[in-house]
């Protein structure tokens, strides 16, 4: 499980959020929307103990699988040297990986379809590729809790589809606790089975997928209006995805 009791922080005489209560238990994921610089991060950060609470407190395992918005690194390492990473705790403070962790590591980007990228230099991977090796670090630290900032945030479509449908792969493993912010509420239906939605006005609103994710509470959030459009599947079903009402304007 993990998640917040009555948390609150503050930078200064700035409140980001106040007495946020949520938990995701293992099994579920959640996603998390809010206007640019509402706290989405702050909050992760909060949650993995990166940031200090002025008030409340957090429930996490020691260690959780944590996939930064920015995973940038000069350091000249291999995808398989990052992935390795992951298990740091397991090693200890001067310990060195063994076989079985290495193991682990190529077993990770096994799961996310990356094994192409174990012996490619992390500083030359695009950010898709960096994506994929984060994500397999996340899981090689074996942790039961996962948490993605905006994992599809710097990706092309195509990568955009494939990590929707490893998010959701892990979601249908019912195996985690996983959480992710996103700034697309098609992603949260494509992988969520539960939102906290933080609103602008400093506020925050959480339920199920089907309850957060629809036209009204969504124009509120971001101050455009969003409706439901039918669009047809890949084998002629018809789905509903959420759009804001600029969608489909054509300029010329
Ligand atoms: N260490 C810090 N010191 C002071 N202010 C900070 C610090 N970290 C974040 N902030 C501020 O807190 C606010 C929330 O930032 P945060 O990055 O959590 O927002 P966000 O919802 O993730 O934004 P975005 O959607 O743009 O990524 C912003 O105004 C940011 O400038």
């Amino acid at each position: 499980m993990i998640g917040l009791e009555n948390a609150s922080v503050t930078f200064g005489s700035r409140t980001i959020f106040r007495n946020i209560s949520f938990r995701v238990p293992k099994g579920r994921s959640m996603a998390i929307l809010g206007p640019n610089g509402r706290g989405k991060t702050t909050l992760l950060r909060a949650l993995l103990g990166f940031q200090s609470l002025a008030s409340g407190r957090r429930f996490a395992p020691k260690v959780a699988g944590y996939v930064p918005q920015h995973g940038a690194s000069q350091a000249k390492l291999t995808g398989l040297d990052i992935v390795v990473m992951g298990r740091a705790v397991q090693l200890g403070l001067f310990g060195q990986p063994t076989a079985k962790d290495r193991e682990a590591a190529e077993g990770a980007l096994v799961q996310v379809g990356a094994c192409h990228l174990a012996d490619m230099r992390y500083d030359r991977m695009s950010g898709g590729q960096r994506q994929m090796v984060l994500i397999a670090r996340a899981l090689a630290t074996g942790s039961p809790a996962l948490v993605f900032d905006e994992p599809t945030s710097a990706l092309d479509l195509g990568n955009q589809s494939r990590t929707l449908q490893l998010l959701d792969s892990l979601r249908l493993r019912r195996e985690f606790a996983i959480i992710f912010t996103t700034h697309d509420p098609n992603h949260a239906l494509a992988a969520a089975d539960d939102v906290l939605l933080m609103m602008p006005d400093g506020g925050e609103v959480s339920g199920p997928v089907h309850e957060m994710i629809e036209p009204g509470k969504l124009s509120t959030l971001y101050g455009v209006p969003m409706r439901w459009v039918d669009v047809q599947g890949p084998v002629g079903e018809i789905r509903r995805a959420i759009l804001p009402a600029f969608a489909g304007i054509e300029a010329a």
